[in-house]
């Protein structure tokens, strides 16, 4: 059996915790795809080509705490927005998409263009404010030296070239669910994802 459940959003929407909890729930593998694109932008930071460093990259090796910083979430950005290294990920999220017993991913264009059949599909979103405030805390809490203000400076840019750039830009995919979680405790945000992907089918 597959079953997909696509997950995308802006940076710090809520995407990735309430992805994580969704495949604890339903018993589905987790990829969290923003990894992909921040591990090359860090390549990139240290002088590796992005299409080389996109083309090498080992994903069952990343290291999550190491790519979590403001500066490397830049560089993905920016990377990102790079058609030949958008290509040179596909396949891999896509074979991840379709194994059996069922695949959460999250990213930007998990719904629109790495899987438009997912069964399930959930657009997260949550003001800006908000959700520079939970990254703000997130990093501090990890050592990073940050103000909020610089915080959403680096939330508003990622989002602005996310958004506008041509290649698989972020945005809801015709068929997905937008779940708003500015106002909602953890809980309750991850309850709705539940109850929402029920509804497209999956049981757990
Ligand atoms: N509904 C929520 N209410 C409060 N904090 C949240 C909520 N959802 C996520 N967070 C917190 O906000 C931060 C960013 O969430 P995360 O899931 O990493 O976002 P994304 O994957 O969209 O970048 C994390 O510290 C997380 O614990
Ligand atoms: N499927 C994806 C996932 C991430 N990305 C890019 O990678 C950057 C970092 O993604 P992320 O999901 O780790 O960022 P956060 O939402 O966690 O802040 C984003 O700003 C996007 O530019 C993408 O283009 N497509």
């Amino acid at each position: 059996m597959s079953f997909t459940i696509a997950i995308d959003g802006p940076a710090a929407s809520g995407k990735g915790t309430i992805a994580r909890q969704l495949a604890a729930h339903f018993g589905f593998a987790h990829l969290d795809t923003g990894l992909l694109y921040r591990a090359v932008g860090r390549q990139m930071l240290l002088g590796v080509p992005p299409l080389e460093a996109a083309q090498g990259l080992d994903v069952t090796g990343l290291d999550a705490q190491a790519l979590r910083g403001p500066e490397v979430a830049q560089a993905a950005s920016k990377v990102a927005a790079l058609p030949e290294v958008r290509a040179a990920l596909v396949d891999v999220q896509r074979a991840f998409a379709r194994r059996s017993g069922g695949a959460v991913l999250d990213g930007r264009d998990i719904g629109t263009v790495i899987c438009p059949e997912a069964e399930a599909k959930l657009f997260v979103i949550a003001g800006a404010e908000v959700r520079a405030e939970r990254r703000w805390r997130e990093l501090v809490a990890s050592g990073h030296e940050v103000t909020q203000d610089e915080v959403l400076a680096d939330v508003l840019a990622r989002d602005a070239r996310d958004m506008n750039r041509a290649d698989a830009p972020l945005k809801p995919a015709e068929d997905a669910v937008t779940l708003d979680t500015s106002k909602m405790a953890i809980a309750d945000a991850v309850a709705e994802a539940i109850a929402i992907v029920e509804r497209a089918g999956a049981s757990g």
